[in-house]
């Protein structure tokens, strides 16, 4: 890794008028510019008043400014903040005065990147800014913010530490191709090695929670034509989002609202109606539905209280469970047809999406079952992200191929290439291992008589 040696700026907070605009800049030259521009270099961290003028001594605004020296900044670089009058034109003044000065537009994640290179932040951490920036419910935030605050470092270090330990059991016999490890020794490591698999198992569990956090939970609300549907997502949503009629088959084509509910985010999508017998264009509808309902985290299932209970198409009704699904009894402000039956072992709420009655109770529902998905990992909300999911993945590959060949009574040589494997893939999700230096250090201590 090269570390930066030119001096970034950008706008950090977005175009358009506002109070206040902030421009950064990070790197060597900050120092420098900051005493050509101001006339001063300030004490660190203190804010400062003062008048911006350009390089060609014109007056541009008055301004509020911050230096960092560093290491003692976000990026551990000197750092300089300037907030002046949130005037698109201006920040872009001070921008372009900024790069006339000797700085480089700064490329996307680039301040986070030099925190991540200074050793500021782990790979996971500077992850979590990008969560936090984009965290738009309570639950994404707290699992951004125990991130940011190096939760899922933490579990990285203490996986690795336990894995070295049980490569230095392994290793330790490599250079004795004779000796078989002692019965005692692999049972050891083979429980380790199963540890270590569960641990990882529990992690990897926790990456589709990670996607409904970043994403929204996929809510479909599916039901017979009808049913009141686009009328419950207008109540949902809290405005006539959806067209909605008394003639069945008003929705054709599928739409989608993102809505809070308690602390959970929702992707919320209204569906054409399941219909038993559909006309061409509302079977093309209908495909549609049974395409979302295929990848839904949850089902709102709209039943007509009026009307006896619909079948639903095979296909989705495979995917539902009490797990995943709300039966939602609207038309409840109507008497309910005789005999209905609701299919039972589900959470199920009367509603009317007409008099609004019963969507508090259902929006609790809703909340209760979201937060059911979450998986729990000891304390800390911990939620993976892709590019963790796909390290942890390799590193289960590696620890299952490591205790088959120790199963197998295989080379020591060739369990430890496994586990080095799961080392580095561990090693990946913080970013920060060093694979050569950890085992150094390790074997140091552990290494017999050699
Ligand atoms: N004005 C401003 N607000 C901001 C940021 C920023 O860079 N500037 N942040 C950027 O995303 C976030 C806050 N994160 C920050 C993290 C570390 C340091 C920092 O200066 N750290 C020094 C000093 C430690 C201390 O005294 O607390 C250090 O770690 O040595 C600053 C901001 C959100 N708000
Ligand atoms: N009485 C009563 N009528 C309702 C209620 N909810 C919806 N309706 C009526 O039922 C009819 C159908 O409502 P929609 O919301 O369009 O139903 P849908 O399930 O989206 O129908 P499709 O899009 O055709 O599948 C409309 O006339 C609504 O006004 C309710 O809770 N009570
Ligand atoms: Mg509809």
């Amino acid at each position: 890794m090269s570390f930066p040696t030119d001096t970034i700026a950008a706008l950090g907070t977005p175009a358009g008028t506002s109070a206040i605009a902030v421009v950064r800049a990070s790197g060597p030259q900050v120092r420098a510019m900051v005493a050509a521009i101001f006339g001063v270099t300030p004490p660190p961290r203190h804010a400062q008043h003062a008048d911006y003028r350009d390089a060609k001594g014109t007056l541009v605004d008055d301004v509020l400014f911050t230096f960092f020296a560093a290491p003692n900044s976000f990026t551990g670089e000197d750092t300089v903040e300037i907030s002046c009058h949130g005037n698109p034109f201006i920040a872009q003044k001070i921008l372009e005065d900024l790069f006339a000065r000797g700085c480089r537009p700064a490329e996307a994640g680039e301040f986070s990147k030099r925190a991540f290179l200074n050793g500021r932040l782990d790979l996971s951490q500077a992850e979590a800014v990008m969560d936090l920036i984009h965290a738009r419910s309570e639950r994404a935030l707290a699992a951004a913010n125990q991130q940011l605050r190096g939760a899922l470092g933490r579990q990285m270090e203490l996986l690795i530490s336990q894995l070295v330990n049980v490569l230095a059991i392994i290793e330790a016999y490599i250079d004795f191709p004779d000796e078989d490890l002692p019965a005692e020794n692999r049972q050891a490591v083979l429980l380790q090695l199963e540890q270590l698999q569960t641990a990882t198992a529990r992690l990897l569990a926790t990456s589709h929670y990670g996607a409904m956090l970043r994403d929204g939970i996929k809510t479909v609300i599916l039901g017979e034509p009808n049913a009141g549907k686009s009328s419950l997502l207008n109540r949902l949503v809290g405005r006539e989002r959806a067209l909605v009629s008394a003639e069945p088959g008003t929705t054709r084509d599928y739409l989608e609202e993102r809505i809070l509910v308690g602390p959970h985010a929702l992707r919320l999508i209204d569906t054409a109606g399941l219909n038993p017998a559909p006309s061409s264009l509302e079977k093309r509808g209908m495909d549609k539905t049974l395409e979302q309902a295929a990848e839904a985290d949850l089902f709102l299932w709209v039943l007509d209280a009026t009307r006896p209970l619909p079948a639903l198409p095979a296909s989705t009704a495979g995917r539902l469970s009490p797990a995943n699904t709300i039966v939602v009894v609207n038309k409840s402000d109507l008497p309910a047809a005789p005999g209905l039956a609701v299919p039972t072992g589900y959470p199920c709420v009367p509603v009317s999406a007409l008099t609004g009655i019963g969507l508090e109770e259902l929006r609790t529902l809703v909340s209760g079952l979201a937060d059911s998905f979450q998986v729990k990992t000891g304390d800390d909300l911990i939620a993976i992200n892709a590019r963790h999911a796909h390290a942890l993945n390799q590193a289960r590959q590696c620890l299952e191929t490591a205790t088959a060949k120790l199963c197998e009574r295989g080379s020591t040589e060739l369990v430890a290439s496994d586990l080095r494997g799961a080392l580095d893939a561990f090693g990946q999700i913080s970013g920060k291992v060093d694979n050569e230096q950890v085992l150094d250090r390790l074997f140091s201590t552990f290494c017999i008589g050699k």
